[in-house]
């Protein structure tokens, strides 16, 4: 017999997504977004763009006034079995780990999604052992999370949405708070993991550094998608949408 191959569907598919808040503010208008599998994207735009309204469509925390989302095929709704799915899917790291941690040691915290997934044992340990190492926190395991550096804490909060294996990470202002070598850290740590990456951040140097591809968002609309030196070297661009670069630093073109 011969087998039709089905093409991978994208990590991400957004079509068309408007929504309004119920105070009757849009703050999407049309947003169209297809992540390939294993493409690494940083989502850009201005204070009130829209970015954390579109990331909370991802999951299913708000729901599309109009439009759809897919996450690998599968359409987020609200029905219980395919939003616990969706959330699986989806795992996003918030810009305060703390919001994520809240177990007494490294590994429960970690532990704590698969085990509400119904791992037990041997391959709960598994999944806990290969996301710590991922984020080269496997010699933290047994501390407090507490007693951690808050770059610590950021790898460990990135460590708990890994042991998911999420079809794609979704990082909300990863370099913030980080000193420059914590910073660079989490860079190499980023660019080695073999998953899809949506980065929302206003640090320009790290979307270039991690993200061969950007969008910019602003006023609710996708105002630009390109690969990401092409956008942060065309300055007009950048000003219109009120992003800047830091100063002396120079992006060479492609
Ligand atoms: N609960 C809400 N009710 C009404 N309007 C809201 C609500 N939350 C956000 N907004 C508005 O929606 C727009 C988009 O906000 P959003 O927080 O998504 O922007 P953002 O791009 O994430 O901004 P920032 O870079 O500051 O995090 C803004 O105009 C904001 O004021």
């Amino acid at each position: 017999m011969i087998g039709v191959v089905q093409p991978t569907p994208p990590s991400l598919d957004v079509r068309g997504v408007r929504y309004a808040y119920p105070d009757g503010h849009v703050a999407l208008h049309g947003v169209d977004l297809t992540v390939p599998r294993g493409e690494r994207v940083a989502l850009l735009g201005p204070n009130g763009a829209g970015k954390t309204t579109l990331v909370l469509h991802l999951n299913g925390i708000l729901t599309p006034t109009e439009g759809s989302v897919r996450v690998g095929g599968l359409a987020v709704s609200q029905d219980r079995a395919t939003l616990a799915e969706v959330r699986r899917r989806v795992g996003i790291v918030f810009q305060d780990p703390d919001d994520q941690l809240f177990l007494p040691t490294v590994a429960e915290d970690v532990a704590f999604g698969p085990a509400n997934l119904g791992l037990r044992g041997a391959e709960l340990a598994a999944r806990v052992d290969e996301a710590l190492a991922a984020v080269g926190m496997g010699e933290h395991r047994d501390r407090a999370p507490h007693h951690l550096s808050f770059g610590q804490r950021r790898r460990v909060a990135v460590a708990t949405v890994l042991a998911m294996h999420p079809e794609i990470l979704v990082l909300d202002e990863p370099s913030s708070n980080l000193d420059p070598a914590a910073r660079r850290e989490l860079a190499e740590i980023l660019r080695g993991l073999p998953v899809t990456l949506l980065m929302v951040t206003h640090d320009l140097p790290y979307a270039l550094e991690l993200c061969e591809r950007s969008v910019i968002l602003d006023a609710g609309r996708i105002v630009a998608d390109a690969p990401t030196p092409d956008l942060l070297t065309d300055p007009d661009l950048l000003s219109r949408h009120r992003l800047e670069l830091p100063y002396g630093f120079t992006p060479t073109p492609r």
